[in-house]
């Protein structure tokens, strides 16, 4: 009995031994502290040593993702690094310069396309053979997207965008108690009204995250998918938010039958769209082929030149009509996911300023114009004021703070991680004197996870506080006018290159005229007196997500009545 003991024990000392020998030869062997030289002056990346074998760093990046890679940021300063992970190199890149130079690589199409296909089928739920058309028809498809992001095409949305919040601004919040008087976004944003009869006005809670992108989707997607649509499927954007929610656990592949309750919810959630995207599209064939369609689908013309013109490609190269609804929830997912939920933020952070929000109303108010009408039935009737214009390029040219707030929003609370896999091996080049050059081999992976550059304190001060201030410039105009400016500087949060995001033009202009509309109708404050505090929050896909709901007291904010002058107010 005692050596049976014994023989357990010496096996499992070997063991251990053996474990440690190759956790401390892992630890020994792996990593290049100092970047070493590979062909002329082509450097190999920095890579940190590891103790698992083949896991490599995998753990740390699954249990300490962004604290680790900003760990990585300080230890590794020339702006690029890689981790071993599941026995593949990954490159991970923080630089600016070196970022762009992957993302401006000139690979073909296919390269860039192959990662993306494996989303297609994952996410949105392509099949193989769909994918395999799209590819061949992916110049014709890239091509489509002029009519979001060139003109006439980006006036036309952006147009149809503004009638939108001109005719629904005023119902944001419609102070009623009644859900059957509510709108559909308040019925998503769990309202309840604080008072009804207060001196100044009604005033109600909302949760501002669920109010602010269930009303820009409601009505910034007619512009593009058309009126019938969001009349027609009031229960998407609920189905939208839990697909959303699942969204990096789709991503990954993780098969059917694994019990995960927040995939399985997701792929419900998913099922239900795509049926919907699916009766769509039907009602769009018959729409084409001049067919009676539903009395509820009698306003298919207005749907968008860019959807259309996809489904007459798609109808061309014969796309079957289950591929064009997932191909659809593509366009519908990257329409809402990301800028709506980023102008909650922007709203957050204006209404907790109320210094730099009076300066933002201030600098807007001559391309906002919204007006009291005339009351003549005495002060038992409400008369809503109204959204008579919106100039959206004034905002965009002249509004230097509330652009330097949208860069700003976008610094703090988006996170793009682009993602390539090199096919050859590939050499990042840095532009200009003193630039350095990196080789990636054949079959690494190289990554820009924004945030990594969004919140490097070389580029920023304090990074993680929200200051719109920093993105302005004083310039002086060809008169000798000193003029403030704000741009993107060395953030890239739509990405580059080929696959660079397509609806950034229409993106900020939705941005500052939702932003705009918003505090010029509104005022918010923290519920029951409090304070704004400090969110705690989540990432969620390419953006932060707030962890509790973000609840605020909301009011309307009264107008200038017509002919009286701005300054009399
Ligand atoms: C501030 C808001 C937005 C941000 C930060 C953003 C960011 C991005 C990024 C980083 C990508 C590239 C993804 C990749 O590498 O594959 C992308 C793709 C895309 N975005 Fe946006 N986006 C925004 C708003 C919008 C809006 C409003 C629309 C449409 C109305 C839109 C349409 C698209 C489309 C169609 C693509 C896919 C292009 C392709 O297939 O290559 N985006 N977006």
């Amino acid at each position: 009995m005692s050596r049976v003991n014994e023989t357990h024990q010496s096996i499992a000392v070997a063991v251990i031994a053996t474990f440690l020998v190759l956790l401390f030869t892992t630890k020994a062997l792996s990593g290049s502290p100092t970047t070493t030289a590979a062909k002329g002056n082509q450097k190999i990346p920095s890579s940190p040593s590891y103790w698992l074998p083949f896991l490599g760093h995998a753990l740390s990046m699954a249990f300490g993702k962004d604290s680790f890679l900003a760990g990585m940021r300080s230890r590794f300063p020339e702006g690029i690094f890689s981790l071993k992970m599941a026995g593949r190199m990954h490159h991970f890149i923080y630089k600016p310069s070196l970022a762009a130079a992957l993302l401006n690589l000139q690979r073909p199409a296919e390269d860039e396309q192959m990662l993306a296909n494996r989303l297609l089928e994952s996410t949105f739920g392509v099949s193989k053979k769909d994918q395999a058309i799209y590819n061949k028809i992916f110049p014709e498809a890239l091509a489509q997207y002029k009519h979001l992001s060139s003109e006439p095409g980006l006036s036309e949305v952006t147009s149809v965008a503004l009638s939108q919040v001109k005719q629904n601004i005023i119902n944001l919040v419609t102070f009623s108690p009644n859900p059957m008087d509510q709108m559909e976004w308040e019925k998503l944003a769990d309202v309840d009204i604080i008072e009804e009869n207060a001196k100044e006005g009604p005033i109600t809670q909302v949760d501002l995250m669920e109010l602010t992108r269930n009303f820009v989707s409601i009505t910034v997607i007619p512009a593009i998918y058309g009126t019938d649509f969001v009349e027609n499927f009031p229960e998407i954007w609920k189905l939208i938010w839990v697909y959303n929610e699942s969204f990096v656990l789709l991503a990954t592949g993780i098969p059917a039958w694994v019990p995960w309750p927040r995939l399985q919810r997701g792929k419900l959630a998913r099922r239900r769209v795509l049926a919907m995207l699916y009766e769509f599209e039907e009602v769009m064939d018959r729409h084409l082929n001049g067919e009676e369609n539903d009395p509820k689908w009698q306003n298919l013309d207005n749907v968008s030149k860019l959807v259309k013109g996809r489904i007459e490609l798609f109808r061309k190269h014969g796309v079957s009509l289950e591929g064009r609804a997932a191909f659809d929830l593509a366009l519908l997912w990257a329409s809402v996911a990301n800028s709506n939920a980023l102008i909650p933020w922007m709203l957050f952070e204006l209404y907790r300023d109320p210094v730099l929000l009076e300066q933002v109303r201030e600098e807007i108010a001559p391309y906002v114009n919204a007006v009291q009408p005339e009351n003549e039935f005495g002060s038992a009737v409400w008369v809503p004021p109204v959204l008579e214009d919106i100039d959206i390029d004034g905002l965009i040219t002249k509004c230097p703070l509330l652009k330097a707030s949208y860069i700003e929003t976008l610094r703090v609370y988006s996170g793009g991680w682009a993602m390539k896999l090199m096919y050859h091996d590939t050499v990042l080049e840095e532009r200009g004197k003193g630039g350095e050059s990196f080789l990636l081999k054949k079959g690494t992976y190289a990554h820009i996870p924004q945030e990594l550059h969004q919140f490097d304190p070389q580029y920023f001060s304090n990074p993680t506080e929200w200051q719109a201030e920093r993105h302005i410039r004083e310039t002086v105009d060809e008169s000798g006018k000193k003029v403030l400016t704000a741009d993107m500087g060395t953030l890239r949060p739509y990405g580059g290159g080929l696959k660079m995001c397509k609806g950034r033009q229409f993106a900020l202009r939705e941005m500052l005229l939702y932003t705009a509309a918003i505090i010029t109708f509104y005022d918010m404050q923290p519920p029951r007196g409090g304070s704004w505090g400090e969110p705690q929050t989540r990432k969620l896909v390419a953006n932060r997500h707030p962890k509790k709901p973000l609840k605020v007291w909301i009011k309307r904010r009264g107008q200038l009545a017509e002919g009286e002058e701005k300054e009399d107010r």
